[in-house]
């Protein structure tokens, strides 16, 4: 059986398919501020690929370096650390969702405020920026990115409050959909989750000093000791003399992003107090509990794809083997020159182990399908390693529904859930069976009966389509909006 990609458009390798978020880090009171930040966004490196920065405060002093690429590209030698002196610092690693890749849209930003400085960092998307952008513009305002970030500084530059943190929780108040903040002024470090905590973000503590950050993972790079989630909702102001925390939007409960477990953060990390191996590993059992088919060997799509292969083979007793091998030297942003070389496709990421494959029933697992553009490319490729079968598992229940709080997925028309039959799916990617894990299982594999659709207990929409905030934008004409006026050019 081949791919059916020619029964519904032409196959496009370039697809574009899920994609990471941001990262965000800050420290405050540590004389390696700098090169702390540096290896924490290196942790949180998964998170975005496109673009890294760091703003550091020394005195009164604030430094901001910023690059387009790789936080090891960029932050890894003595001489960039040094040039980025200061106590404390804040740092992010960018995957765009508003604005395009350009250095004016990399983080931390950064404003001269009437009472000193201020950079900010942030992890999620807002879904009034833009038409929060429009109405400032029209006031006079001069924007200097295309990012929807950049409306939190104009909102409090123009804030009417005195004191910094009442700024910053006017313009948050102002803001709709997912953030994950964090912010440095000449004194104080500030993070703030929104009200529903859809982006996470975690406190930690190196010898006395606070750290803001993404995920655990970054903590553990530095030897720094986790002390808890900022809550959703709060906005927690860190000063050298201690810390304060404010509930601006009252007590709600919380809606994760679901999407943290399935794919975002990395494996080594407790989100919400889950492991999220563990987490991948139980939706990998469920899936086989749910939609079990016979097979020699259970194959995991590399790399989210591993610890839910493992809990499939756990709990179906078919075997777990590495049947394709990634090449950790390739990037997700990796640019194939020519055509010819465009058509080899997956092999520059994934390869089959033939020994593994030849002659074998395989079933495949995955984390997630968006667009297909894997799953066809790596079924065909276990077929031609000799399989004599090629089953497809997916530890996620389909993606119907376009992302608009920080993840970069396609416009629906582009996902594959969104246009096709469940036959259909299986069709285009080729496979001899297809199966995704339920939306009440992916709750199950998390310790609950089930979803609670009266109060869910995670934003799911990519899943379901119950987005839990208002959508601005999309009921607005925003497209001039999303057109930057200036290319930048180097
Ligand atoms: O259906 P598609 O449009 O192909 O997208 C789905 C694939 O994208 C993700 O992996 P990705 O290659 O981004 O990263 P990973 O190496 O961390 O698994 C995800 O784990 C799937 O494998
Ligand atoms: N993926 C993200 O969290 C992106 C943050 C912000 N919306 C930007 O585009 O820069
Ligand atoms: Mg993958």
């Amino acid at each position: 059986m081949t791919g059916g990609t020619d029964m519904f458009e032409p196959f496009d390798p370039y697809a574009d398919r899920l994609r990471e978020e941001c990262g965000v880090f800050g420290v405050l009171g540590h004389e390696d501020a700098s090169a702390l930040t540096a290896l924490g966004l290196h942790a949180l490196q998964h998170r975005g690929q496109e673009a890294a920065g760091i703003v550091t405060l020394d005195k009164d002093q604030f430094r901001a370096e910023r690059h387009l690429g790789l936080v090891g590209d960029h932050f890894s030698n003595a001489d960039t650390i040094s040039r980025l002196p200061g106590m404390a610092a804040v740092g992010h690693v960018r995957y765009s969702t508003t604005g395009e890749p350009a250095l004016r849209n990399v983080q931390p930003l950064f404003a001269e405020l009437s009472g000193g400085g201020f950079a900010i960092c942030h992890n999620g998307n807002f879904t009034n920026a833009l038409t929060l952008r429009k109405q400032l513009i029209e006031d006079g305002a001069i924007c200097q990115s295309t990012s929807d970030s950049e409306v939190v500084l104009q909102l409090v530059a123009r804030s009417r409050e005195k004191k910094i943190v009442d700024r910053f929780i006017d313009a948050i108040r102002q803001m709709e959909g997912a953030y994950a903040l964090v912010a440095l002024t000449n004194k104080k470090l500030i993070g703030a989750r929104d009200p529903l905590g859809i982006r996470p973000l975690v406190l930690g503590d190196l010898n006395g000093a606070p750290i803001l950050a993404s995920e655990t993972c970054a903590l553990d790079i530095i030897g720094a000791t986790f002390i808890r989630e900022i809550e959703n909702g709060e906005v927690i102001v860190c000063t050298p003399s201690g810390i304060e925390s404010f509930f601006p939007f009252g007590r709600k409960p919380a809606r994760p992003c679901i999407f943290e477990y399935i794919y975002f953060a990395r494996p080594d990390s407790i989100v919400g107090g889950r492991s999220v191996y563990d987490v991948r590993r139980e939706m990998g059992r469920q899936l086989a509990r749910e939609s079990h088919v016979d097979s020699d060997v259970i194959v995991p799509v590399p790399d989210s794809g591993v610890p839910a292969a493992i809990g499939y083979s756990q709990e179906s007793g078919v075997p777990f083997e590495l049947g394709i091998i990634r090449n950790h030297y390739v990037g997700r942003t990796f640019i194939e020159p020519t055509q010819q070389i465009r058509t080899l496709g997956v092999k520059l990421k994934h390869s089959a182990n033939k020994a593994i494959i030849q002659g074998k029933r395989v079933t495949l697992i995955d984390d997630s399908l968006v667009r297909g553009t894997t799953s066809v490319k790596i079924v065909q490729m276990i077929r031609d390693a000799g399989a004599t079968e090629v089953h497809f598992r997916l530890a996620s229940p389909p993606i119907r529904f376009s992302d608009y709080y920080g993840i970069d997925t396609p416009v629906r028309e582009k996902l594959l859930a969104a246009k096709y039959s469940l036959e259909e799916m299986r069709t285009y990617i080729g496979a001899d069976s297809l199966a995704f894990v339920s939306v009440d299982g992916i709750y199950k594999a998390m310790g609950y009966e089930g979803r609670d659709n009266a109060n869910p207990q995670f934003t799911d929409h990519c899943f379901t389509g119950d987005y839990p905030t208002p959508l601005t934008d999309l009921s607005e004409d925003q497209e001039l909006a999303r057109t930057p006026r200036l290319v930048e050019v180097r």
